[in-house]
This record gives structure tokens, C-alpha cells and sequence, in this order.
């Protein structure tokens, strides 16, 4: 577990990092983020490759599987911090896509994708 205090003053490579994370990418392991203050959203890719817009606030859980298409960016709070939980060693590295031949990616296909009852469907909010 660690604690991620994203703001200007708390964080080095502020502006690079925030980059980073709205850069469309996978991890490879699973990754929780629980946000303790402030907000910001997560966009992962509906089945149909359209963008599903996630807004976490505080108090506010989500799970990524390893090998989900993801991207962060900040609200207009320009402000999160957030608690990630993960199995093992922390490994942050983001592997940008295209990705499709990645173990990670093809075990999300394979399990969430192919066999999943639920559908993942983005809708367009009028
Ligand atoms: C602001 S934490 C989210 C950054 C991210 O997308 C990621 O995969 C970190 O490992």
C-alpha cells in the first residue's frame, strides 16, 4: 500500500506524471485505488473501445484488472489523494498502448472480455 498526494507542491515532475497518467496505458498487475480526498477521473475503454468516464471522490473504491485499458486525469479540484493497494511489490510500470500481445492484456480479454456475462457498454450522457 501506498499513498499517492497528487498537487503541485507534493509531488516532483508534477506536470510530466499528470502525462503519464492521461496517456492511455496498462499495468500489469491488478490495482486498487481508494481516494481519501479530492477527485478526479478514471476512463477505462467499454468492449466497444469507447471511453466509460469514472469520477472518484472521496470515500470512493476502484478496482483495475491487470491488462484494462485505463487513463486518470484531475477535475476541476485539480486535487486527489489517494490510498492504492496492490498484491507483492508495488510495480508501477504503465505499459502505453497498443498492448495486445501483453500476458496481462490477454488474461483481461480472455476472462473479462470473452467470458464475462457482464457487459461493459459505454452510454452518451445527453
Ligand atoms: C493517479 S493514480 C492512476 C495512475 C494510473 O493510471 C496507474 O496505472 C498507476 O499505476
Amino acid at each position: 500500500m501506498d499513498y499517492l498526494d497528487l498537487c503541485p507542491d507534493k509531488v516532483e515532475n508534477y506536470e510530466q506524471k499528470l502525462n503519464n497518467f492521461y496517456t492511455e496505458h496498462i499495468d500489469a498487475d491488478e490495482e486498487i485505488h481508494y481516494c481519501l480526498e479530492g477527485s478526479g477521473y478514471f476512463d477505462v475503454r467499454d468492449r466497444d473501445d469507447k471511453w466509460i468516464r469514472i469520477w472518484i471522490k472521496a470515500g470512493d473504491m476502484i478496482v483495475l484488472p491487470a491488462g484494462i485499458y485505463h487513463r486518470f486525469t484531475l477535475d476541476t479540484s485539480n486535487y486527489v489523494k489517494l490510498m492504492r493497494l496492490f498484491v507483492g511489490e508495488p510495480v508501477w510500470t504503465a505499459y502505453n498502448q497498443p498492448q495486445e500481445d501483453h500476458p496481462s492484456r490477454q488474461g483481461y480479454t480472455n476472462n473479462f472480455v470473452e467470458n464475462s456475462g457482464i457487459v461493459l457498454q459505454a452510454h452518451s450522457v445527453e
